[in-house]
């Protein structure tokens, strides 16, 4: 083998190598393609079951709460609790909210199809790098999207946990999957991590610009802003977790840009344990008994809608608030693919691009 092709234009085997090509840059036939190097983006999310289907929903929920970044009991306790217990009875109920929001059109779930939709709509942003999206669980698999941005010839990739508030249950498992891959990489890309970006001025720009947007829609006026996170364990943040501290900073710092009263609650509790407090479904049952009628969720936490946002807030959580005598329920959708969310997206991903771009 000859020294390695770093400045290679090649694209593939020797038999194409184009005319213009120095004697000194080309293979010999026998050599591996090389590509261009080139930078990769990748942005991972949660992940969805691909069907809403029972079946799909087990494999779905056997991966996602396998990993003991999301479920920190020793394996031996917890392991026949989710075979003997949880596989039995979840996937089939979770079946059945995953249907009432799927995506008939495009069949896939919304987290997903956004989260596809985020990554298209940067790619335009960004003619020098290669844009693609994984899910953590399900698929597309990250270890899959990280082997096709490396043969694609990315040596340096930007691994973007779509999460603007971190935690280890969400952006740590992400990272540990990304080095899981590059532990059995020979040639390894670069790879650096995004920052959260939960006090960012971009991001509660970008938020203040499409909460006031959506509100100045609403046929009323809330006397309330609900500003709702997904929840983690309370232990976790006795544990260390910045997670809650960085909701907190989110909710304060968009509190002090908005004219109207907010509060902080935490949503989406699984198992017995205590978990971050209040609970949204608390809060919207007991809201009308203080004397809020009107109130407005938005889940800033989320970079996508999803399953949690869609069925919980707005079907399940517009049902308990009305349930308990509410007269107005609004869920303000998340930032998705908005141009303002792209906008963000694309400031984050050019501060932390910065030294590959310019000498890439
Ligand atoms: C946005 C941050 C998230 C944190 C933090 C988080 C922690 C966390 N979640 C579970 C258990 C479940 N979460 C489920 C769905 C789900 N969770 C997030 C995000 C966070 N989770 C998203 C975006 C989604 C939606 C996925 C989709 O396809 O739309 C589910 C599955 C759904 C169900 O069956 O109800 C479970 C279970 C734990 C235990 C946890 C922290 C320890
Ligand atoms: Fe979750
Ligand atoms: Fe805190």
């Amino acid at each position: 083998m000859t020294e390695r092709q770093n400045e290679s234009p090649r694209q593939s085997g020797a038999e194409t190598i184009p005319e213009s090509i120095p004697e000194s840059r080309q293979l010999p036939a026998d050599h591996p393609p090389v590509p261009a190097p080139k930078l990769g983006v990748l942005l991972v999310n949660l992940g969805s079951p691909d069907r809403a289907e029972t079946a799909s929903v087990r494999r779905y929920l056997a991966q996602f709460l396998s990993d003991p970044r999301v479920i920190e009991i020793p394996k031996l306790a917890w392991q026949p609790i989710l075979r003997g217990v949880i596989l039995r009875t979840r996937p089939a109920k979770s079946a059945k909210l995953y249907a009432s929001i799927w995506d008939r059109e495009r069949d896939g779930s919304p987290l997903k199809l956004i989260t596809e939709d985020q990554a298209s709509g940067l790619q335009a942003r960004f003619p020098d790098c290669r844009i693609d999206y994984a899910m953590r669980y399900g698929s597309p698999a990250v270890a899959d999207r990280l082997a096709a941005l490396k043969d694609a010839g990315c040596e340096r990739i930007l691994l973007l946990p779509m999460y603007p508030q971190y935690s280890a249950a969400t952006t740590a498992t992400v990272v540990d999957e990304a080095h899981r891959w590059m532990a059995k990489t020979r040639w390894q890309p670069t790879m650096r991590t995004a920052a959260p970006w939960y006090d960012d001025p971009a991001y509660l720009d970008a938020l203040e610009a499409d909460l006031r947007t959506q509100l100045g829609a609403l046929d009323f006026e809330p006397q309330l802003l609900l500003f709702t996170f997904h929840g983690m364990p309370k232990r976790t943040l006795e544990l260390g977790d910045p997670y809650h501290c960085q909701c907190q900073k989110t909710a304060r710092l968009m509190a002090e840009r908005l004219d109207v009263a907010t509060r902080i609650v935490f949503q989406s509790r699984f198992g017995p344990a205590e978990w971050l407090q209040p609970y949204l479904d608390e809060a919207l049952e007991g809201l009308p008994a203080e004397g809020v009628q009107r109130v407005a969720v938005a889940a800033p936490g989320f970079t996508a809608d999803c399953l949690e946002t869609l069925e919980e807030i707005a079907i399940q959580g517009r049902e308990q608030f009305e349930g308990a005598g509410g007269a107005k329920f609004a869920y303000l959708d998340c930032l998705n693919a908005k141009p303002a969310h792209l906008d963000l997206l694309e400031t984050v991903i050019s501060r932390e691009l910065a030294g590959w771009r310019e000498s890439g």
